[in-house]
């Protein structure tokens, strides 16, 4: 078994020697490629906004061959900066030239996103591209179709062109694997991007890309979003294909992850969401997704609306900063006319240890078992250990565990078939009960903070578990979640985190990690319940006018 256990070791090695040598080789035809057009048109290009591009590209001002050519050439320089993409796809080009010569047929209509280069994290299945979620084991599996929303971007006339960084196993707020190594936050680069999506909100961020896709189960497309200062948004899973989809944990039920946009800011998202929406093809591919398209009615409806907020969510008190983005947001939503009331998340304690337990599914055994047939470096690891130990060890470390709230999250764990079931029950039941509280109050929204601290250093994200409360509960809930960059942290900021009471080591963590950040965007999160996507983001829309970083950058 060892001997076994050794040379698995040494083939993963040689795989992942060999995927950054077929890397470098990538990397060296994007380069030739992109080379091919001038820095200069290539500048003109990338500093379009998205709308500015997309009608460029319709009225035939530019093409699509070089705007492809010059998004490879930024999005390089912001992998050389921060390391965020893992390979070009060179498939793209082939879509872009096909898009140029079926322009020159005066009947042709062009689609919507017609040559408009999109990124792909890499999770997301593109044709004849590995999706190896970071695992080295997954190194030369290439994808045989491409997901549906790949599929459907093609469509609208857009063009994969990039697959994004992420952490292995997707379930981590960092973004570090043994395959493609590490991404950094371009505003500090000594602390991470967010995740899981963190690949993406670098890119973006770096002006690489006008529009990421990611995926989200527990802040995977806000985290990362709000830590690079960008919007992001996820749906409610049943607004989101999920068919032919990769997940973290496959088989995951009641925590269904979603594919969403990540974009400078809230417009963009929204656009994209229009055109998703828009589209019926999808839901002829995607029999399971109820047809529902945009509902323009709840976006541009101008009726005054309730909505719940809060700072701390009880769970994480989070860094003084996002409590004042809170603040802020309050203020300019009343002042548009909304009647805004205290909301308190109940049971806090127990929505984040049923998360971490519906996230995980199965007492975290899948994930313990894939992440031991790989090779983990330091930062990557998923500090779970409790999940491979014998059932009976368990069952009395949780009686006796000496952190509360880890103490906590080990109860929740399920370890057989009954605990497991009601585990799925308690989820029923956390929804009714919020569902109940939000209508006691007749809350349409809710408004909170986005995360508990600002972007951790490299290695910290998975010993800091409780900061993901915030995104966390909307995944757990199945709500509608956005967020938009509508402060930075200042010097005030950290006067008032002297004030924070720690009880454990997560809260040290966050007040350690909330020091000399100064300068670094701070986002507001605001949730919906499902099917009330629109009215999300109609909200995140009027505080991105009013108070967004992206407004205020313009
Ligand atoms: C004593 C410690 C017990 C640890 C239990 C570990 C549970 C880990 C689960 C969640 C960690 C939360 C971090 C949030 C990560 C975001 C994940 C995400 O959205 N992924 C996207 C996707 O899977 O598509």
């Amino acid at each position: 078994k060892i001997i076994e256990h050794y040379n698995h070791r040494q083939r993963l090695k040689v795989l992942i020697k060999q995927r950054q040598a077929d890397r470098k080789v990538n990397f060296e035809w994007a380069k030739n490629n992109f080379q091919k057009l001038d820095e200069t048109r290539a500048t003109e290009i990338t500093t379009k906004e998205f709308n500015e591009l997309k009608y460029a590209l319709q009225l035939g001002e530019i093409k699509p061959v070089e705007t492809l050519r010059a998004f490879q050439r930024k999005a390089f320089e912001a992998t050389e900066k921060v390391n965020c993409v893992c390979l070009f796809i060179q498939d793209a080009q082939e879509i872009a030239e096909g898009l140029e010569k079926a322009s020159q047929d005066p009947t042709y209509q062009k689609p919507s996103l017609f040559g408009m280069p999109v990124s792909i994290k890499e999770s997301i299945h593109v044709k004849h591209m590995d999706s190896t979620l970071g695992y080295s084991q997954n190194i030369n599996k290439p994808s045989e179709s491409n997901s549906l929303s790949v599929d459907q971007l093609i469509r609208l006339g857009a063009v994969p062109f990039v697959h994004t960084n992420l952490p292995i196993a997707l379930l981590s707020y960092g973004c570090s694997n043994p395959v493609y190594g590490s991404t950094s936050n371009p505003l500090d680069v000594s602390r991470v991007p967010g995740g899981s999506s963190g690949g993406e909100s670098a890119l973006v961020a770096l002006g690489g890309s006008v529009l990421g896709i990611g995926t989200d189960v527990g802040g995977s497309i806000r985290t990362p979003a709000s830590f690079c200062g960008i919007a992001g948004f996820k749906s409610s899973s049943d607004r989101s294909p999920q068919l032919g989809k990769t997940a973290s944990i496959p088989g995951r039920q009641l925590l269904l992850s979603v594919e969403g946009p990540l974009a400078r800011n809230i417009d963009v998202c929204i656009e994209y969401l229009r055109l998703k929406w828009n589209d019926g093809v999808l839901f002829k591919k995607d029999v399971y997704m109820p047809p529902v398209k945009f509902q323009e009615d709840q976006f541009k409806s101008k009726k005054p609306l309730k909505i719940g907020f809060y700072l701390n969510d009880g769970y994480q008190r989070a860094s003084p900063a996002y409590e004042r983005a809170v603040r802020e947001t309050v203020t300019v939503l009343k002042d548009l006319g909304h009647e805004l009331v205290p909301f308190e998340v109940p049971r806090p304690d127990h929505m984040y240890s049923v998360f971490c337990a519906g996230a995980t599914a199965d007492g975290g055994l899948f994930l313990m078992n894939s992440l031991a047939k790989d090779i983990i470096p330091p930062e990557s690891n998923i500090g779970f250990p409790v999940a491979r130990l014998p059932h009976f060890i368990q069952r009395l470390l949780r009686r006796y565990w000496p952190n509360r709230r880890e103490r906590q999250i080990i109860q929740e764990l399920p370890h057989d078939t009954e605990e497991m079931r009601k585990m799925h029950e308690k989820i029923e039941d956390y929804r009714h009960e919020f569902v109940m509280a939000m209508r006691e109050k007749s809350l349409d929204a809710i408004v909170c903070p986005s995360f508990g601290c600002p972007p951790p250093h490299h290695g910290v994200p998975n010993r800091l578990l409780s900061a993901s409360s915030y995104t966390a509960l909307y995944n757990l809930i199945d709500f509608a979640a956005g967020t938009v960059p509508v402060t930075v942290h200042r010097k005030e900021d950290e006067i008032e985190l002297r004030k924070m009471k720690t009880e454990d080591s997560w809260d040290r963590k966050i007040v350690s990690e909330s020091k000399n950040c100064d300068g670094l965007p701070v986002a507001v999160q605001i949730a919906a319940p499902p099917f009330r996507e629109e009215m999300c983001l109609r909200l995140l829309k009027e505080v991105e006018d009013r108070i967004g970083l992206y407004k205020k950058n313009q």
